[in-house]
């Protein structure tokens, strides 16, 4: 669609088309709303987009989906795609990670609840009961939102609703809502490698320990995973947002490409409009923002004007470091027999945090041999990384960067996958500038974390801003980051939407 063919007034305008924004943007058009979704890239996703490259289909970032089970309703991507009458085939993942922790502590978190808690107590047999008390403290929290309806906390009639159906499940996600799950690990839990192990646990979602992870998340990752599990969209993640575009189109909305919005703009104080860089402008009834709130408040609006309860956000939340990825394409036989898709690797618990510390990796050829050429798989690697780390480089200094990164990572990758080098057939490495430039997050964050420990997911804002008719959707909003996550945010923010303009 070219702007020309664009009508330019709309019910609502969605700045970006990020699993955020788009949930919010089909579950608007499924309720009748006439809704505009500008992109600034290519295609539809965002962080969950993808990039062809000699055969080989790469995800850009997210590759470990919760949120696609069949039952209950915490299944939101699910739930998103049918409520515009489209669906995607999904391939289960046996176990959503095995993880190769210092002093040689080795083991999977299967998609059986009870073998993964067995293997973990085959480790710590002296913490048996803690291991059980803590992981099912985590199902209580699953099992009261997985009840019920999950829509706007800021929509009150939807509250008292919920609050007369299910009494319990609320008055349960209130107790929850202030906590963190590492004051609850520390009840039951003493052994301190154990406690450590914990905050992986929580740290390969969340980019912090347990201590700063809100519990109502910590329930949600460590419960899903063995209800709904990890499934893989067939065809690679880019499948969601693809699909999610074409739902959006089948409900008479509309999306449109390299469509940069550069101004949000205001009339008497209150949202209006959108200016693009091409000059063009659209004007809605209500702008949502799935740009981060750092870019929405510091570069669509004016940063002199920054709205107090803006500031406030960014004392208690600062941006995450960004990644350095390795995209790399292999001979298939780089991959030991029985190598699962998801792995995380720490040498030394000091660095769990560290620049580079913490390896992530995901192959989902494993899952879904079709995105590779025959005979190959993909390896994708990634470790946090802050952008300070890759400013003030000329062109030259920052390939060389790149290529010491990419050989550091191979090298320590070795350790379980020993022929790696030799079977190397493809290579690209994206750095936290890579990050910043496609996905247009300031800093190429992975999205906020606590500045400080906090009353669990108390202090995270919801969808409507300081500004009158702007909202904002995706990680930096309740509930944080994560497809499932931000999913929720749409849903969320979708409904509020809705009944401000009636339509619900
Ligand atoms: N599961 C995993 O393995 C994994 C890995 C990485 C990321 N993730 C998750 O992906 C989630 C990201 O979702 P999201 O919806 O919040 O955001 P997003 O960053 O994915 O999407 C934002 C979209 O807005 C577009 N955009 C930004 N500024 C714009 C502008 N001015 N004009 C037009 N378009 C603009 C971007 O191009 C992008 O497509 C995060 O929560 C993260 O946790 C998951
Ligand atoms: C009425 C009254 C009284 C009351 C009321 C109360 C209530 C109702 C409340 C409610 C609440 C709610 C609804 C909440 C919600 C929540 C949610 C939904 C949440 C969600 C979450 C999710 C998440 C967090 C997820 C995440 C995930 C992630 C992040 C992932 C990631 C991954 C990666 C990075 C990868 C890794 C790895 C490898 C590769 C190895």
């Amino acid at each position: 669609m070219t702007a020309s063919q664009v009508a330019t007034e709309f019910d609502v305008i969605v700045i970006g088309s990020g699993i955020g924004g788009l949930v919010t943007a089909t579950q608007l058009a499924a309720k009748g709303a006439s809704v505009l979704v500008l992109e600034r890239y290519l295609i539809p996703g965002g962080s969950s987009g993808y990039f062809d490259r000699s055969g080989y289909r790469f995800d850009v970032g997210a590759s470990m989906i919760f949120g696609f089970g069949d039952r209950g309703t915490t299944n939101l991507l699910t739930r998103a795609l049918d409520a515009v009458n489209v669906s995607i085939d999904t391939i289960p993942d046996p176990v959503q990670i095995h993880y190769h922790l210092p002093n040689g502590l080795d083991l999977q978190v299967h998609r059986d609840y009870e073998k993964f808690l067995n293997e973990l107590i085959e480790k710590f047999p002296h913490e048996a009961k803690g291991v059980r008390q803590f992981y099912d403290e985590c199902w209580k929290v699953f099992n009261c939102l997985n009840v019920m309806d999950l829509l706007s906390l800021e929509e009150p009639r939807y509250l008292t609703r919920v609050f007369f159906q299910h009494p319990f499940a609320c008055l349960g996600l209130v107790k929850y809502l202030p906590q963190n799950a590492g004051d609850i690990a520390r009840r039951y839990i003493r052994d301190r490698q154990l406690l450590q192990f914990i905050d992986m646990e929580c740290y390969c979602w969340s980019v912090v320990p347990a201590d700063r992870t809100p519990m109502i998340n910590a329930g949600m990752v460590f419960s899903d995973r063995h209800y709904g599990g990890i499934n893989y969209p067939k065809g690679g993640v880019g499948q969601i947002a693809q699909t999610l575009a074409e739902g959006l189109e089948k409900a008479g909305s509309q999306i449109q490409y390299k469509a940069r919005v550069t101004e949000i703009l205001t009339e008497h104080g209150k949202a209006v409009g959108v200016k693009l860089a091409s000059g063009e402008t659209y004007r809605a009834k209500r702008i949502v923002s799935n740009a981060t709130r750092w870019d929405t408040f510091e570069k669509l609006l004016p940063r002199d004007r920054l709205p107090n309860s803006e500031k406030k956000w960014q004392q208690r939340y600062q941006q995450s470091p960004s990644f350095l990825s390795l995209h790399l394409g292999v001979k298939a036989d780089a991959l030991p027999l029985g190598t699962e898709c998801h792995h995380i690797l720490l040498e030394d618990w000091d660095n769990m945090e560290s620049e580079q510390g913490t390896i992530f990796v995901s192959i989902p050829t494993l899952l879904d041999p079709s995105l590779a050429p025959q005979g190959h798989h993909i390896i994708h690697t990634f470790t946090p990384s802050w952008i300070s780390e890759w400013q003030n480089l000329t062109s030259s200094e920052y390939e060389a960067k790149k290529e010491q990164a990419a050989h550091r990572l191979i090298d320590r990758l070795s350790q379980l996958f020993p022929n790696l080098d030799q079977a190397l057939d493809f290579q690209e490495v994206g750095t936290p500038r890579t990050h910043r430039r496609f996905l247009g997050r300031d800093n190429g964050t992975y999205g906020p974390i606590p500045s400080r420990k906090l009353l669990g997911l108390l202090g995270m804002p919801f969808n409507r801003t300081a500004v009158p008719n702007l909202y904002c959707v995706g990680d930096s909003t309740f509930p944080g980051q994560g497809l499932n996550a931000v999913a929720f945010s749409g849903f969320a923010c979708a409904h509020r939407v809705a009944v401000d303009l009636g339509l619900s």
